[in-house]
């Protein structure tokens, strides 16, 4: 499958905080990738970084396998970062005609994507008399006059009503359905779940899952580990493929199984190592109650 987007080990400081902190990504032609978390987890600032909008501190990215420069690469990308703008005095179809002139792309495109988000019969209303939905429609159609490789739409449901949120749902299923790749950043896991392919979570910008989301619930648990030896066993268990992600907070480490393994076997291996763990605690749901304090805690 060909790759659209390959994040490497990407960082971003600003002063002493760490937004971005050594993200890693592969964005594949034809998925729908959600970027999940909190506010403040990190997720604007990626978005940023990729279209260089942001200065990456450290770590890298690279478009479409490095055929073309970013700045080439780009012009093959959509996106929608802030709050749509355009000239509120002017219609739908004339701003548009605009974007057109100013991306050096032709107008033939503007019937369709405004029939493709649904605004074709209110063409000729100006932007002004808009609801947020439709502003937020419009720029969809906007980032999509040149037929992109990739959409990507930071927060597109906020603030808009059940009806705006359902419509851009189904808008971006539509454009998913056609083959265009989507990135999309979220804090619902809800909006996640029910638009995209693929999640990458991130929490206090540190990147906690990537993968399929359906196979976000099949994890195999975790273990809550303590012991005198940390740095020992922080080392042993990122050495170690039968765990994906390993954490340390708060003096507690958190080990996510990537493959069955019981809680007795796993304290005869520390056994073996010379490690004598103080706490040990096997919990499974472990993504479930990750999503819940992913989605409630927003004192992050
Ligand atoms: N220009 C900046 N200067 C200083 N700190 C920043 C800047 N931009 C973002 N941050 C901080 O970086 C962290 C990550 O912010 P970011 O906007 O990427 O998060 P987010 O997940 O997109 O959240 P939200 O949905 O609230 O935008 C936050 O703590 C934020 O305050």
């Amino acid at each position: 499958m060909e790759t659209i987007l390959t994040v490497n080990h990407l960082t971003k400081k600003f002063h002493f905080l760490t937004a971005v902190n050594d993200v890693s990504f592969t964005i594949k032609k034809g998925n729908v990738y959600g970027i999940l978390g909190p506010n403040g987890s990190g997720k604007s600032t990626t978005l940023g970084m990729v279209l260089n909008v942001v200065n990456e501190t450290s770590g890298s990215f690279t478009w479409f396998e490095g055929t073309s420069t970013t700045h080439q690469a780009l012009k093959k990308v959509g996106a929608i970062i802030e709050r749509p703008n355009f000239y509120p005095y002017m219609s739908a179809e004339q701003n548009l005609k605009l974007v057109c002139k100013i991306k050096e792309v032709s107008p033939e495109k503007i019937h369709e994507k405004l029939e493709l988000v649904g605004l074709l019969d209110r063409k000729d209303s100006k932007f002004k008399a808009y609801s947020l939905g439709m502003k937020q429609r419009l720029a969809i159609a906007s980032a999509l006059l040149n037929d992109p490789e990739i959409l990507i739409l930071d927060e597109p449901t906020n603030g808009l009503d059940p009806q705006g949120i359902h419509q851009i749902r189904s808008i971006i299923k539509k454009i998913a359905a056609s083959g265009t790749t989507i990135l999309l950043a979220s804090h619902l896991l809800d909006e996640v779940e029910k638009v995209c392919t693929h999640a990458i979570i991130l929490r206090k910008g540190h990147m906690i899952y990537s993968g399929r989301v359906d196979q976000m619930t099949a994890s195999h648990g975790f273990f809550e580990l303590k012991t005198s030896q940390m740095d020992t066993l922080m080392a042993y268990l990122k050495d170690n493929d039968q765990f994906s992600t390993v954490k340390l907070e708060n003096g507690l480490i958190t080990a996510f199984l990537s493959q069955p393994m019981e809680p007795a076997t796993f304290n005869q291996l520390m056994f073996e190592q010379n490690i004598v763990l103080s706490h040990l605690i096997w919990r499974k749901e472990s993504l479930e109650e990750q999503f819940l304090s992913l989605t409630n805690n927003t004192a992050n």
